[in-house]
């Protein structure tokens, strides 16, 4: 059984004038009415997830919603008020400054939107940087750090200053120095909000490019619902510090577990989420016809399809058998919002 990297159990984080005292009179669950009257901030509610080893969680929320305080508490960059974290067999909560330094400089990389360059370092300087501050010897860190610029698409440029860099190839240096450490676990607060959208494309690709060799486990915040699509395994809406649904982002989709997700999801382009599966029609059992299509086929595939094609499409399993029939008027139902999904 796969253990989790990151498990975190009831986690607060509270804002006001004595935050411990307050949960243990609510016993430890106050009600977001209750926090709000006693003029708390909830930053972070009740939370609890795992993360496996080589997923990328993706954290959602509009702004001010938790996401960054949640992220800082994982690392113990923020004190949490209550609640467990547990990075591998680390409690992070237990831990102490010495070894949370030690977890943090050799275990974990993070990169944020302003990527922290130092100006007057070249890039291979500011690459190398965190192992320097480990204590590793010039040859062996330059060394490393050629292999993450390499690997990042920067070769050529180790002695260039950052303001000689776009914004772009700035955020690769900040992401091949969060990777020199060789980190576990990697937190990215953000990290491609400053650039524009197609460089961000780029980046998002480059980053996808780089996970699909490195297999980190990822905790990846984002405003962006077409950059949540593209890069995570799982998705976690928060509101008002609390997770208001932890799923794929089909699941979030078609099974929305509260209004306020619905809500957040109406807008994403479904197509691009579902399958033939969210919208079969049952049929009974016959031969299907010889252009039927796989149960797994996108959305996005089929459109031409039925769009030219008066005529249903059979679908079928993997076995070839016939699980349903695909009609346009539940494709279109579907997509733009006139059903609900089943
Ligand atoms: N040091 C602090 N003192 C008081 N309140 C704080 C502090 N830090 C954060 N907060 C509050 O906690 C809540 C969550 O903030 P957080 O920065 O985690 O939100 P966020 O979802 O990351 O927002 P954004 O998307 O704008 O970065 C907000 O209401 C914020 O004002």
């Amino acid at each position: 059984m796969n253990e989790p990297k990151i498990a975190c159990r009831n986690l607060w984080k509270l804002y006001g004038a004595d935050p411990s005292g307050f949960l243990t009179q609510h016993d430890g669950r106050p009600s977001i009415e209750a926090i709000r009257k006693d003029g708390y901030i909830p930053a972070v509610r009740d939370v609890s997830f795992d993360v496996m080893p080589g997923e990328i969680l993706v954290v959602m929320g509009l702004s001010g919603s938790g996401k960054s305080t949640l992220l800082r508490c994982l690392a113990r960059l923020i004190e949490p008020t209550a609640g467990k974290v547990m990075f591998e067999t680390h409690d992070m909560l237990a831990a102490s400054e010495r070894e949370l330094i030690e977890l943090r400089r050799h275990k974990m990389g993070m990169v944020f939107q302003n990527f922290a360059l130092l100006p007057h370092r070249t890039v291979l300087d500011n690459v190398a940087f965190p192992l320097q501050v480990q204590g590793v010897g010039r040859r062996e860190r330059e060394g490393r750090a050629r292999e993450v610029i390499e690997l990042v698409g920067l070769k050529g440029r180790e002695d260039y200053y950052p303001r000689e860099l776009s914004g772009g190839q700035q955020q690769r240096v900040g992401i091949a120095r969060s990777l020199a450490v060789g980190p576990d676990l990697w937190f990215l607060d953000e990290p491609f909000s400053a650039l524009d959208p197609l460089i961000r494309r780029e980046m998002q690709d480059e980053f996808l490019r780089l996970q699909k060799m490195l297999n980190k486990t990822i905790v990846f915040i984002t405003h962006d619902f077409d950059e949540a699509i593209r890069v995570a395994d799982r998705i976690a809406i928060m509101k008002d510090g609390a997770i208001e649904q932890l799923g794929t982002a089909e699941e979030l989709v078609t099974r929305p577990a509260t209004p306020y997700v619905a809500k957040f999801t109406e807008n994403i382009p479904r197509d691009r989420l579902l399958s033939v599966k969210s919208v079969l029609t049952p049929a009974g059992s016959r031969k299907p016809a010889a252009n039927s299509i796989h149960v797994d086929t996108m959305l996005t595939a089929v459109a031409r399809r039925i769009m030219t094609d008066d005529a249903s499409i059979d679908v079928v399993d993997s076995a070839g058998v016939l699980v349903g029939t695909l009609d346009r008027a539940t494709y279109i139902d579907v997509l733009y919002g006139q059903e609900p999904l089943q």
